[in-house]
């Protein structure tokens, strides 16, 4: 589904990420970890076409990221859902319309004639606040929304950027068992996060991958990570 051949990434001059490979296959579970500012989001921007390798192959979709101009990068983005390390809400919307952003903002359906709305909000436990806004959310209630917009379009593949971050452990182990329940769907996850708790956690749950940027490059992590 995503492929990464050699690839390397500079901000500046300076190289942050190194020759990295990666098959991101169809129903794979991943875990991506790593220190503060190793660049895990770098990478999942690098996995979902919003950045351009400076060195390496991209494939998306078995297109070459090289090839692919603004609107072959916008149609593969729309079978990638990406849950963002901060959510990225619009203040001043309701929930259901932020949720339904992907799909409104394009102009191809108003938040009522988006058939998954209801099931989704009701499939993260967010039924009820329908028309709260962003800022009256609690951190879990803002996570769990977070992935809902990623899944309005029912992408093929989730990257979730820190998906646990700033909620309790039960709030966490609530997160990942929906990550679970999709990949159990047949979807394709990655997860990027510190929180080596979780990847312990999810063993009894799912076959995981562990990767981990270390060094400038991804290296498979072992068991005690
Ligand atoms: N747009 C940018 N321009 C310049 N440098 C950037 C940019 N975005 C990120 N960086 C730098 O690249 C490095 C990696 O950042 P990145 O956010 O990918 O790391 P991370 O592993 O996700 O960190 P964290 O776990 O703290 O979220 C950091 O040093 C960061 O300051």
């Amino acid at each position: 589904m995503i492929e990464l051949e050699n690839v390397a990434y500079s901000y500046g001059s300076d190289a942050l990420l190194t020759d990295m490979s990666l098959q991101l296959a169809p129903g794979a579970f991943h875990f991506l970890t790593g220190p503060s500012g190793a660049g895990k989001t770098t990478f999942l921007k690098l996995c979902y076409g919003a950045l351009r390798p400076t060195e390496g192959r991209i494939r998306l979709f078995d297109q070459d990221l090289a090839q692919m101009g603004r609107d072959d990068v916008a149609f593969a983005r729309r079978r990638i859902g990406v849950v963002h390390q901060d959510c990225q809400f619009l203040d001043h919307l309701p929930l259901a319309e932020n949720i339904a952003l992907p799909l409104t903002v394009s102009g191809q359906a108003s938040p009522e004639q988006v058939d998954n709305l209801n099931e989704l909000m009701s499939w993260v436990g967010l039924t009820d606040k329908y028309d709260a806004l962003p800022p009256e959310l609690s951190g879990g209630e803002r996570q769990r929304a977070a992935l809902a917009r990623a899944l309005i379009l029912s992408p093929d593949v989730i990257l979730a950027d820190e998906p646990t971050g700033n909620v309790d452990w039960e709030m966490s182990q609530r997160l990942l068992r929906l990550l679970v329940e999709l990949n159990k769907m047949g979807k394709t996850v990655m997860i990027a996060t510190h929180d080596l708790m979780l990847i312990r956690a999810a063993k009894s749950l799912v076959s995981a991958r562990n990767l981990r940027i270390a060094n400038r490059t991804l290296q498979a992590a072992g068991v005690d990570l």
